[in-house]
């Protein structure tokens, strides 16, 4: 065997290398132990250091089954409150309405909003979704106003209209469409578009995908990987929007105000010249909301329809309430938040799909105090999971819950019990938009189209929120009017 010089030097290297690996893991099992004996853990494993529990996580989760095989089982084990570590983070997994009040309405005060890394390097630190206290009041005070009662009605026709050249651009001629496709692209055109008042040019949205793409990946910056690409396409992004805001503040000091008042970019340039936020904070909260409402609304909005197509007597009642609706206008009238507020059924019908389908599994919070809780303690520091599907799947809550059944939500539902959209100070700030969005799609389609699934038992898969694996194609008939 021939001496090689290169594997004599690095031997002391690797050594030292083996060395530090066992050190850190003698030191966090030390850590560990010592907390379990100190502390009324919950019960549950944390497995080995780092990785924990981790495998069997994302194992779950890439077949949408994170409640099914990882949640349940372990409630049956240790009960509705466990611990695991996930992702080198000691984790207690809270289930049911008590814990989603508790640890939702705590944020701040026990808690903090935890993303990763990588979700927060791309969206940016200046996001709402990192912001606490006065600053992140300020960002959700804009968001509000913004969709107030006289923001939503000026949005309604912007809506309409975006909904209609979506169809002339996309629908018509063809046979199949990707709805998940579609409701993407028409997603990113409203929240761009009708809430924040910038024009969508022919690369923005490829771009911004990119970033998307990139949110829960592992923050390795070597190049070709999901994270850099994400990165780079960040970066273009970046430069794009800071001439878009410094051209709107030039409008504005020149203008001073005008018609475009109500829309969100306006306010956001406002609170600049104000001196309430910084330009960096203005377009870390626009590429955060593209991120918020993007695969949300989209996969709200498909298996709204997904259940539909399987639930021909809730599709009769909704077409109804459609018709109803559009008799009383005048052809190509616009609809208007009046009509909307009628919408009362197709509501109940996407509120019980994000109850079976909800878009966010859960998320994720820090303890920044030591934390009592159902006769445990969570340590400061440690992560806390909440979860949608603890009280969406449950029977205490919603009877008989694989079940769907719209006219559930005809009764008010307890508060912290049906949460697809969060709760607390940081409920979700785009629900109304959400809402108007997914009803304002349903009404121009079924009044418009025949349709019908390609693949009605088409997988959903995950990647990190849920997707239709194939894009769910409908094939589309224009009806004759
Ligand atoms: C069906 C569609 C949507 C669902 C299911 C949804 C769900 C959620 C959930 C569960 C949260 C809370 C996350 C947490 O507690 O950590 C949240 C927060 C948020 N959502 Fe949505 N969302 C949707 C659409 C939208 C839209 C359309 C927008 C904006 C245009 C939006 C903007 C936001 C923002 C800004 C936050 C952060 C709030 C804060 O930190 O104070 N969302 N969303």
């Amino acid at each position: 065997m021939a001496f090689d010089l290169s594997n004599f030097v690095a031997l002391p290297f690797f050594s030292i290398f083996v060395a530090l690996v066992f050190a850190i893991i003698i030191f966090t099992n030390y850590k560990t132990s010592n907390l379990r004996n100190k502390k009324n853990l919950p019960p549950g494993e944390l497995g080995f250091p780092w990785i924990g529990e981790t495998l069997e996580f994302y194992k779950a989760q890439k077949k949408n089954k994170l409640y099914e095989e990882f949640v349940q089982p372990r409630i049956q084990n240790y009960g509705k409150t466990f611990k695991t570590r996930l992702m080198g983070s000691p984790t207690v997994v809270v289930n049911g309405a008590e814990a989603n009040k508790f640890f939702l309405s705590n944020e701040f005060k026990l808690v903090v909003s935890s993303w990763p890394s990588s979700s927060v390097q791309l969206m940016g630190k200046d996001s709402i979704m990192e912001k606490q206290g006065d600053s992140h009041r300020c960002i959700r005070g804009i968001i509000a106003t913004s969709l107030s009662i006289s923001g939503l009605e000026a949005m309604v026709p912007k809506i309409c209209k975006s909904v209609q050249l979506h169809f002339e651009e996309n629908w018509v001629g063809k046979n199949v469409i990707s709805l998940y496709k579609m409701t993407k692209t028409l997603t990113f055109t409203i929240v761009l578009e009708c809430m924040l008042g910038i024009e969508v040019k022919p690369d923005m949205l490829g771009v911004f995908e990119r970033v998307l793409e990139g949110a829960f990946s592992p923050p390795f910056g070597f190049p070709g990987s999901k994270f850099s690409r994400a990165k780079n396409a960040r970066k273009e992004i970046e430069k794009m929007l800071m001439n878009i805001v410094r051209k709107k503040r030039e409008e504005i000091e020149v203008q001073q105000g005008g018609e475009e008042g109500r829309l969100l970019l306006f306010r956001l340039v406002m609170a600049l010249i104000r001196g309430e936020m910084s330009e960096k904070e203005v377009v870390d909260n626009v590429v955060l909301l593209v991120f918020a409402a993007h695969d949300t609304t989209s996969f709200a909005i498909t298996m709204t329809f997904r259940m539909l197509a399987h639930h021909p007597n809730s599709y009769s009642q909704l077409l109804q309430e459609h018709r109803d609706i559009k008799n009383n206008k005048r052809s190509g009238e616009m609809l208007t938040l009046e009509d909307i507020k009628k919408m009362n059924y197709t509501w109940q019908v996407a509120r019980e799909s994000m109850r079976i389908f909800p878009p966010i599994f859960g998320s994720f919070r820090k303890a920044i105090a030591d934390i009592e809780y159902d006769g445990f303690t969570i340590p400061k520091g440690w992560k806390v999971l909440w979860t949608t599907y603890g009280t969406h799947y449950e029977a205490d809550y919603f009877e008989d819950p694989l079940t769907f059944n719209p006219s559930r939500f005809e009764e008010p539902v307890q508060p912290y019990v049906y949460v697809p959209f969060g709760g607390g100070p940081r409920q979700c700030a785009g629900y109304q938009l959400a809402k108007l969005n997914i009803l304002i799609l349903v009404h121009y389609v079924v009044t418009q189209y025949e349709w019908s699934l390609v693949y009605p038992e088409e997988q959903i898969a995950v990647d990190p929120l849920p997707f239709p694996s194939q894009g769910m194609p409908i094939r589309i008939n224009p009806k004759l009017s």
